[in-house]
């Protein structure tokens, strides 16, 4: 079994996935951290992120590990842990031009695919591109003023920078952005958390 939960930035995707994928016992997978290590390792190593022949070559003499652990997903290159470092706002910068390039996202499609089920796999195109055929989608939604309420809990930046920052970064990922036709959409902006988890896990155990 597959679980999909898509949505915009900062619409609780991760937190919601470990809330079902725990209450399921099952692990979840979280793709926009490899999106976001493919960003750091770029950055890390002064290469243009507009260059996706040198990114694909760097990520191939330095592998990345996703692992996709029920209490939060950790990434690995080699030995050194990125998780920590993931959600810096140099990685939210820079990540959608990453993301943009198909080379990048057939490298995080591939992991992805060789996962064994059953999983909770979450992102923009879980449900759409990645696993059409899975039996369960969701599409979690939020207003930009909330998500940024929400996410300045995260991070040092004001909440106007963080809601025109996710603004952006929707517009940017607007490619990707589209609920699959056969998910159900929740606006999670007057939910809380632990009413979106009750919502999908009774959809996906009825
Ligand atoms: N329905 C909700 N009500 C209140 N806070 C929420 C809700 N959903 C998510 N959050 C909080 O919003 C923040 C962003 O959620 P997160 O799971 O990181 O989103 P995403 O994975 O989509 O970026 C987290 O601090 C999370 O606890
Ligand atoms: N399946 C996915 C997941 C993420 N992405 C891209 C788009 C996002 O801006 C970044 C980071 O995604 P992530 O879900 O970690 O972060 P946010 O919830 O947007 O803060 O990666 C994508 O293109 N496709």
């Amino acid at each position: 079994m597959i679980v999909t939960i898509d949505g915009v930035a900062a619409s609780g995707k991760s937190s919601v996935s470990g809330g079902v994928a725990r209450a399921l016992g099952i692990p979840y997978v979280s793709s926009g951290l490899l999106y976001r290590a493919a960003t750091l390792l770029g950055l890390d190593a002064g290469l243009d992120l507009g260059d996706p022949g040198a990114l694909l070559a760097h990520l191939s003499t330095h592998p990345v590990r996703l692992e996709p652990l029920a209490e939060g997903n950790r990434v690995w290159q080699a030995d050194r842990e990125l998780t920590d470092d993931l959600h810096s706002t140099r990685v939210d910068k820079g990540v959608s031009v990453v993301a943009a390039h198909p080379q990048v996202r057939a490298w995080v499609d591939d992991q992805l695919r060789a996962l064994p089920e059953p999983f909770v796999a979450e992102g923009r195109d879980m449900g759409t591109a990645v696993f059409p055929h899975a039996q369960h989608k969701f599409y979690l939604t939020a207003s930009a003023r909330i998500r940024a309420q929400r996410r300045a809990k995260e991070r040092p930046d004001d909440i106007p920078d963080i809601e025109a920052a996710l603004i952006r970064r929707d517009e940017l990922d607007a490619n990707q952005i589209a609920p699959a036709a056969d998910a159900q959409v929740l606006d999670t902006g007057p939910m809380t958390l632990d009413e979106v988890i009750t919502t999908i896990l009774r959809a996906v155990r009825a």
